[in-house]
């Protein structure tokens, strides 16, 4: 079964082409037959040659990012993007949601569901559709909302993932706040899960754990793209009986994403280092795991700086706050494993039903896939993807800093000339604080 990638905006194609780089990088690595195979029909298709060519459509409102990426995917060497998968314009969307969702996504949308249509053909079996974008801009928030609605007409049944890039803090976009909240307030309605990213969250692996020190978009999207590629590469789960599973993206919402009030799901990897220093590495998976719970329990993206004080409160002291430096509760988590001696790993503790909400058994709301594949030249890894109150606080954080903006109607006007009302964005705000008060609640 295979899945299609739709990227979207500058965002969404640079992540993208990343992502098709490391798990074709990844799955061509030493002699891997079947996770190879499983990988590749999973993710490419090939031509009569024998050459991959990603199960991907390009889609921009100009046309440099993506006639970049697919430079770089065919300078590669071992895989390429569809010679037609791909539709750009001249101008983009100028940061502007409502220019992207009202204008330029009906505008283009017959166009942009032919190319779908045809790449979906070319799937023997469609196991679900991932959409890449950033929040913050124009075209992959605005168009990517748009086409995730499209995507959702057409295939009502399929699973729809959603890659989300939360923009920095400090912000490149004067209106970044307006455009995630629309973003996030209405793929909330057409999408199975939404997968997010922080930016300033990977910055700060890509400098404290990586040691890089000029950090580009390419630092970040790498980072990235390890760890959506952990996620997505074969692995055998519980239903799978001992084969690498066939459908990835089924399986990863029905582990996840079992309720439609909570669909924000965050992802941390462990390990992570500069590629020079994993070959004098070794690990053994309970310290892995040991270090992953409480990145989990105390909200840690990373592996440095953990709070080890943070313990899962008494049953009788569950008390939430958006206040921080407490315990992380967990609805649902998926634990993946992939390296050496993986069968002998046992879960860490991750399945305590202590980390998770009164209402779901542990049994429900824990999953574990395993590989005993290396992935992308580690040894060992283990990765979390968590449906937890992880991304809770900065949520909380953006809505009240556009509800700011909004009370004085900065920059309405923008959006009012494309055709979104001042109730469209009470909307959405009144469903983002919904979702926010479904997740401060959860204990
Ligand atoms: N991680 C990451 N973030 C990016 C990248 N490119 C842009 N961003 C972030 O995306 C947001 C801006 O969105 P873009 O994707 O550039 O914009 P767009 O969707 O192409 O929309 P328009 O420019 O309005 O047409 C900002 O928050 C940037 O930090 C990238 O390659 N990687």
């Amino acid at each position: 079964m295979s899945v299609l990638t739709v990227q979207l905006g500058q965002c969404g194609n640079q992540v993208g082409q990343e992502l098709f780089d490391i798990i074709c990088s990844d799955a061509q690595e030493g002699q891997r037959k079947t996770y190879s195979a499983a990988s590749c029909e999973r993710f490419f298709h090939q031509t009569a040659h024998g050459d991959l060519v990603a199960r991907a459509l390009l889609i921009d409102m100009e046309p440099k990012v993506i006639n970049r990426s697919m430079s770089m995917a065919a300078k590669s060497g071992r895989w390429s993007y569809g010679e037609s998968s791909h539709f750009s314009q001249k101008q983009g969307s100028g940061n502007n949601w409502a220019n992207g969702y009202c204008v330029h996504g009906p505008r283009h949308r017959d166009a942009v569901e032919e190319l779908v249509r045809r790449e979906v053909e070319r799937c023997d079996r469609l196991a679900g559709l991932i959409a890449m974008m950033s929040v913050a801009g124009g075209t992959g928030s605005g168009v990517g909302t748009y086409v995730t609605q499209c995507l959702r007409d057409i295939y009502p049944s399929s699973f729809i993932l959603n890659h989300l890039t939360w923009p920095y803090g400090t912000g490149e976009v004067i209106v970044q706040n307006y455009n995630s909240v629309l973003t996030l307030a209405h793929l909330y309605q057409l999408s199975d899960a939404i997968l997010v990213h922080e930016n300033d969250t990977v910055h700060r692996i890509c400098s404290r754990l990586l040691n890089i020190k000029h950090i580009s978009f390419s630092d970040v999207n790498r980072v990235i793209a390890h760890q959506l590629g952990s996620i997505l590469q074969p692995a055998l789960t519980a239903d799978s009986h001992g084969a690498y599973s066939r459908n990835p993206l089924g399986e990863l919402v029905s582990a996840l994403a079992c309720h439609p009030e909570y669909k924000l799901l965050s992802v941390c990897t462990i390990p992570q280092m500069a590629s020079s220093s994993i070959a004098y590495s070794t690990f053994s998976w309970p310290g892995l795991l040991k270090h992953l719970r409480q990145m989990l329990i105390s909200n840690t993206k990373m592996e440095e700086g953990i709070d080890w004080q943070v313990r899962p409160p008494a049953d009788s002291g569950r008390s939430r706050s958006l206040a921080g430096g407490s315990f992380n509760t967990s609805l649902a988590n998926l634990l993946i494993l992939r390296g050496k001696d993986v069968y002998s790993a046992e879960t860490g503790g991750i399945d305590d039903p202590a980390l998770y909400t009164s209402w779901l058994s542990s049994k429900e709301a824990f999953s574990l896939w395993k590989s005993p594949v290396p992935f992308n030249k580690y040894e060992k890894s283990a990765t979390l993807v968590s449906n937890s109150q992880a991304l809770l606080r900065p949520l909380d954080d953006m809505v009240g800093k556009a509800w700011n903006m909004f009370a004085s109607r900065a920059y309405i006007h923008q959006y009012i000339k494309f055709g979104i009302s001042e109730e469209d964005f009470l909307d959405s705000f009144t469903s983002l604080e919904q979702v926010i008060s479904s997740y401060s609640q959860l204990c």
